[in-house]
């Protein structure tokens, strides 16, 4: 604990850590699981720190979009140029964190190269393509994107537009947007940036459509980066977040690519244009899978940064008394804050945690693959579509919650918030808009209950609960004895009896009217459905992964924990209600315990955050300052305002000093 501690720094935040009842490097162990990977990320930090190449010029927040484009090539260069100081190949561990430490919050005109063009080289292309496509993409000879989402049409895939047509006479395919709406909309780097993408559309050859699949194509010369000819691309302007990357816009005028630009790993094309399809069906959407599959880590990272900053603040802020006359009191103590931010710390670490076992499935996966064995693509589709919408949806709502929190300058750009929502938020859309995921996981779930009921129960671990009998009261009795097996049975009978609601619904309905409909009416009890199993799923991950702690972290995580569990019943209480599993008394009981959990979390509230290792350049946030020294460091960010360059704005001659003179003379 005493490592964060310095001279000079807020003495409330101070107070806060020599309070914890824990070593802040203990639990920085548990949540990053080694020592080893500590040790990295001081390392790369001190790097990063080194290196005047990787600051900004001025904050982020201060520059016009042209600015931050610029500011985000540059650094992505040279940020690249230093790839040999981490494991690239540990994406998820320390490529990702050394990314964030210097590039923060934005995507940049290379983000869609490493998310998405180079892992679907990796996984889609054959031996000999991937000879030739892999070393030029590592050393960055092009910049590729991937392009898929059109105007017209982004999830239902098999609608898009833009299509690939064989011709066997030449022995190329040729790529044509047909309509305005056939037009690539959305893919990062791709507006200026690119010269080369990933561009998905639907194949044609023999005269049949054979759906949507990927090709590796060029769009700008080499040299000059000037588009090729058949080629229109450009910016799509400004979004809510992400604007130091150029999202843009392609269409295809009837361009001719080579056979062997399509990726040919699973399904082929020969040259007298037969086609040979892929073992699973779905294969070519490997790299969306992969991105849903990492999102989660990024997405608890933003949503424990969030925290930090609010908790932080939420220490050296004080505001109004408790008891009348004893001064003004951290706003931290009041049990109204705790409500605000507590969940949401605890939401962070659970979403982590998941994150890892997600990492374990996907490598587990991939190895299956290259086995040729697709066992298991069901189950990582279902579960990274339903983790990749509760979790982003949960992470924009707790951000904002944060944000919230801090009052009104938690608005100020300086707290970091609004960069961190507009940045988290597009994790609801992007990947699969989050509720058509949550449907894709109903499938899976209907599946599931279908076998329950024809007794075959051959299910996927994570749906055994399918199976269960289960009780029909729950077990709980005081707060405090209400821990690990008995939560879980609680939320499997719910999750479980929403599934079979969900599913004798969908099939009353289908007995009425055709099956498309019939799911289209019940698609708020399947969505409902899908989301109570993916938090059984986060809960039982939790407090498994906590029942692992030892010495004095194992109370705040098991606390930490507690509340999650606590606060998705509380705040649903009339799933627990429903045909009296629970008694009103029981949900008075778990009410207090959740009050009480939160006093208990108190004591440990900045130490908890701190766990996660956010050095300052991190963070960028000034609420959210290690020191705790908010007032003073806001003043000096404001100083560098652009409108502080002068003490009189042009706004002044030209529109309010006129005004006020007319006033004047009027009187
Ligand atoms: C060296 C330097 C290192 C640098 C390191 C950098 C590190 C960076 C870290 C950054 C961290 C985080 C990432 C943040 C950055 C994010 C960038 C964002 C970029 C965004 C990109 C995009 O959005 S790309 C476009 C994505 N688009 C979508 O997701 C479209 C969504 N639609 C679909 O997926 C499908 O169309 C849909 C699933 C909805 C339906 O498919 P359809 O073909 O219509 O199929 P159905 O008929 O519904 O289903 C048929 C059966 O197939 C099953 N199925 C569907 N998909 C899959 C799948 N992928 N896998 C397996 N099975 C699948 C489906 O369930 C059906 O099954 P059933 O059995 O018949 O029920
Ligand atoms: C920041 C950002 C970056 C992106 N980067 C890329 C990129 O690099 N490359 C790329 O190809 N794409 C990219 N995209 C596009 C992104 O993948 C799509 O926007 C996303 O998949 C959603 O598709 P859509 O826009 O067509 O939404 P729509 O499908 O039109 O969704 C609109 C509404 O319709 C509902 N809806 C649609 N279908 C159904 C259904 N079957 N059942 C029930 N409801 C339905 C949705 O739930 C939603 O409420 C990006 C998007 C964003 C926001």
């Amino acid at each position: 604990m005493s490592n964060l501690i310095q001279t000079g720094d807020n003495a409330d935040i101070t107070k806060e850590r020599r309070n914890a009842t824990f070593d802040i490097h203990d639990m920085s162990l548990f949540l990053y699981g080694s020592e080893e990977i500590l040790k990295r990320r001081k390392e790369m930090l001190a790097f990063v720190k080194s290196k005047p190449e990787f600051n900004d010029p001025i904050p982020t927040e201060f520059m016009n979009r042209e600015q931050r484009v610029d500011n985000g090539a540059r650094k992505i260069v040279a940020m690249t140029d230093n790839t040999d100081e981490i494991d690239a190949g540990d994406f998820f561990g320390e490529g990702m964190y050394f990314q964030g430490l210097i590039m923060g919050r934005d995507l940049h005109p290379m983000s869609l190269h490493y998310v998405m063009f180079l892992p679907t080289i990796q996984g889609q292309s054959d031996d000999e393509q991937l000879d030739e496509w892999l070393p030029l993409t590592i050393s960055r000879s092009f910049v590729g994107t991937y392009a898929q989402t059109e105007l017209g049409h982004g999830t239902n895939l098999s609608k898009l537009e833009t299509t690939a047509t064989y011709d066997p006479k030449a022995g190329e395919f040729v790529l044509h947007s047909p309509s305005i709406t056939a037009a690539k909309w959305w893919p990062g780097g791709l507006g200026k940036s690119a010269n080369v993408a990933i561009v998905v559309a639907n194949l044609y050859t023999q005269g049949e459509c054979k759906g949507p699949h990927p090709f590796f194509v060029q769009l700008r010369d080499y040299d000059t980066h000037e588009p090729l000819k058949g080629i229109t691309v450009g910016d799509i302007g400004p979004k809510l977040g992400f604007n130091t990357s150029d999202n843009g816009f392609l269409l295809f005028n009837n361009f001719r690519i080579p056979r062997r630009n399509m990726l040919m790993r699973y399904a082929k094309v020969l040259p007298d244009g037969t086609y040979i399809k892929p073992q699973h069906a779905k294969l070519a959407f490997g790299t969306m899978v992969f991105v849903r599959s990492i999102m989660i880590k990024d997405q608890s990272t933003q949503l424990a940064a969030a925290a930090c900053i609010a908790k932080r603040y939420s220490a050296i802020r004080r505001q109004g008394e408790i008891k009348q006359g004893a001064g003004e009191v951290q706003i931290l103590d009041y049990q109204t804050q705790q409500l605000r931010i507590f969940p949401v710390m605890a939401r962070a670490f659970c979403f982590m945690f998941a994150a890892y076992e997600i990492r374990d499935l996907y490598m587990k996966v991939t190895e299956q693959l290259g086995e040729g064995n697709t066992e298991l693509l069901p189950e990582i589709h279902a579960l990274t579509s339903g983790l990749k919408s509760v979790v982003s949806y949960e992470v924009a709502l707790g951000i904002e919650q944060c944000r919230m929190a801090c009052g009104g300058h938690g608005y100020s750009q300086a707290s970091a918030f609004p960069e961190i929502y507009a940045y988290a938020v597009a994790g609801c859309t992007y990947e699969g808009e989050n509720i058509v995921m949550l449907l894709q996981v109903a499938r899976f779930l209907m599946k599931a209950a279908e076998e329950v009921m024809n007794g075959k129960a051959k299910l996927a671990d994570i749906c055994a609960y399918l199976a269960k009998r289960g009780a029909n009261k729950s077990r709980l009795r005081t707060a405090d004895e209400y821990r690990g097996d008995v939560i879980i049975e609680d939320l499997e009978h719910v999750a479980r009896n929403q599934v079979f609601r969900a599913y004798d619904s969908l099939k009353r309905k289908e007995k009425e009217m055709p099956s498309e409909e019939a799911w289209n009416k019940t698609a708020i009890e399947l969505c409902k459905a899908s989301r109570w199993h993916v938090r059984l799923y986060l809960a039982k991950n939790f407090l498994h992964k906590i029942s692992t702690a030892k010495g004095a972290i194992r109370e705040p995580l098991e606390n930490l924990a507690r509340l999650y569990a606590f606060d998705i019943i509380t705040s649903s209480h009339g799933e627990f209600l429903r045909g009296g599993f629970m008694s009103e008394a029981q949900l008075d009981e778990l009410k207090g315990g959740f009050y009480t959990l939160l006093e208990r979390l108190r004591r440990n509230a900045v130490a908890i955050v701190d766990s996660w290792d956010f050095d300052d350049k991190e963070l960028h946030s000034i609420l959210g300052k290690r020191d705790g020294n908010v007032y003073s460091s806001l003043l000096d960010w404001a100083q560098q305002s652009q409108l502080n360059r002068t003490q009189v704005l042009p706004t002044f001659n030209k529109y309010l000093g006129p005004m006020m003179k007319e006033g004047r003379s009027k009187l």
